[in-house]
């Protein structure tokens, strides 16, 4: 036990300085009242500016301005997952086949976090600029290598005395903001290739525009009924795709390097694979052979297993930062814990996670814990002790922080579980996976989790059926 969770076992604060700043971190059962607080008495968005010194990191505040990239993630990415299906699973599985290999003969080593993180970022893309430019590899490069250098950037800025950051900035961000150019100038001329297409059809609306289903399509249009100048500059709307690579790739690879570690590494790995197979192959044929939503959305084992990985590592051990901007600070309710104005307070997600009172042998890897609470509930009967929807990969509440909860929780979270769903459906129905006696440790830089990045497994493909 840490210190710090020797202070939350016992009801208490903790004062936590790490990379990501200095914290509060308030004991785990006052983690209700933070998500409770008004706009007013604490700020994500104070608090998000900081962490990542967006001034200097992204150039714009973070999701400040409307039509704001949390908004489009919300309304049209989540309603548009059903129409994505197919397009995603598409790339993703040429994607897998590229980086894995189709040999069915000899084994493979691959390094499960850089090749998903490839497969992840060209996935993602298709949903967000399109089938040309998300296979573009100098996009993807540097999508990933801006994403990559920008928590190192804002944590030395954060070093270095406020009156110096406008000097020196500029410096700690060059390579960063290399990378940012180089994703604005393949962008770019696609953002301005789209908006004036539009022009040219709301002045002729008798010329047909190109049908787009994707992000980008969606922040314009967005942009041009806000009927803000300022939104609808090509540079605030690259600039806003930009900050969507950033809050994608990392977290959905770490997540799904780490859920494939766990299943590879336990003794009884054949089995989980065993279980996970024919629950994949029984509902792809159970929906004509084609992975839908709906298909998507029976994966009720494989759901489990993904939100077992998450509670065990979720992307930081204490998250949901919030910044007090209540005059003269808020004192929290159980430990009485006075939180001047101005500091940033957060909870203690793993210290929640491996509490025995929330989950039943907590530090143990269960994959099925979930799947198990809610066995043989119907939609038309589910009993409150096994409500499917409340153990759902995506479900989130003051137990289940993986994802934050609240009004600020992640509103990506239901893009990346199905990106993460239908991945793991490709490569266990598609892959062998040799057995690995010893997981690669869980290694946390500060406060996050970062899944093995150097290690590597063996895999082969899979005789067809
Ligand atoms: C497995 C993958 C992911 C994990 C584990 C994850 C986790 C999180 C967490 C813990 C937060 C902070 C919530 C809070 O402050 O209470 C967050 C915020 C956010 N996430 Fe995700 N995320 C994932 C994928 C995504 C994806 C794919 C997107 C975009 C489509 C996304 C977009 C965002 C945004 C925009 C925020 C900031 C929300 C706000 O403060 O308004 N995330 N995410």
């Amino acid at each position: 036990m840490t210190i710090a969770e020797k202070y939350w076992s016992q009801g208490q604060a903790c004062f936590v300085p790490s990379a990501l700043g200095d914290h509060v971190v308030i004991p785990p059962n006052e983690s209700e009242w933070l998500f409770e607080q008004t706009d007013s008495a604490v700020s994500d968005t104070v608090n998000l500016n900081n962490e990542l010194q967006a001034e200097a990191t992204i150039g714009e505040p973070f999701m400040v301005h409307a039509p704001t990239v949390r908004g489009i993630i919300t309304r049209d990415l989540t309603k548009n997952l059903s129409a994505l299906t197919s397009d995603i699973f598409d790339e993703l599985s040429t994607a897998v086949d590229e980086a894995w290999g189709i040999d069915t003969q000899e084994w493979k080593e691959v390094n499960p976090f850089t090749t998903l993180l490839g497969i992840i970022a060209r996935t993602s893309n298709r949903a967000y600029v399109g089938p040309q430019l998300c296979r573009n590899e100098k996009l993807i490069h540097s999508a990933l290598s801006y994403s990559a250098t920008l928590f190192p950037c804002s944590i030395a800025i954060r070093h270095v005395p406020q009156p110096l950051r406008p000097l020196v900035s500029p410096l700690i961000t060059i390579y960063n903001q290399y990378h940012r150019r180089t994703i604005s100038n393949i962008i770019k001329p696609e953002v301005e290739r789209r908006l004036a297409e539009l022009n040219i059809h709301h002045s002729d609306p008798e010329k047909p525009s190109q049908p787009r289903n994707d992000f980008l399509q969606w922040l314009i249009e967005a942009a041009l009924k806000s009927n803000n100048p300022y939104d609808l500059k090509p540079h605030i709307i690259t600039q806003r795709m930009i900050i969507l690579q950033f809050v994608t790739m990392y977290p959905i690879s770490n997540s799904a390097t780490d859920a494939l570690y766990d299943i590879i590494s336990q003794p009884n790995s054949a089995s989980i694979l065993s279980v996970l197979r024919n629950e994949t192959n029984d509902t792809f044929a159970a929906h004509n052979n084609t992975w839908s939503k709906r298909a998507v959305n029976k994966l009720h084992k494989l759901d489990s297993c993904l939100k077992e990985s998450l509670r065990l590592a979720p992307v930081v051990a204490f998250g949901s930062g919030r910044y007090v901007l209540a005059k003269g600070g808020l004192t929290t309710p159980l430990s009485k814990t006075y939180l001047p104005e101005g500091c940033t307070v957060a909870i203690p997600s793993v210290a929640i996670h491996s509490d025995p009172a929330n989950y039943d042998g907590p530090t143990t890897y269960k994959p099925f814990r979930f799947a198990e609470r809610h066995e043989g509930a119907t939609t038309e009967n589910p009993s409150p002790t096994n409500s499917n929807i409340r153990d759902s990969l995506t479900a989130t509440s003051p137990l289940s922080t993986s994802f934050g909860h609240g009004r600020f929780a992640c509103p990506g979270r239901f893009f990346a579980a199905d990106q993460m769903k239908m991945l793991f459906a490709y490569i266990i129905r598609n892959y062998d996976f040799e057995y690995l006696p010893a997981r690669p440790g869980r290694m946390w830089v500060g406060p996050f989790n970062v899944a093995p990045m150097r290690d590597k497994i063996r895999v082969r493909r899979r005789e067809k059926r």
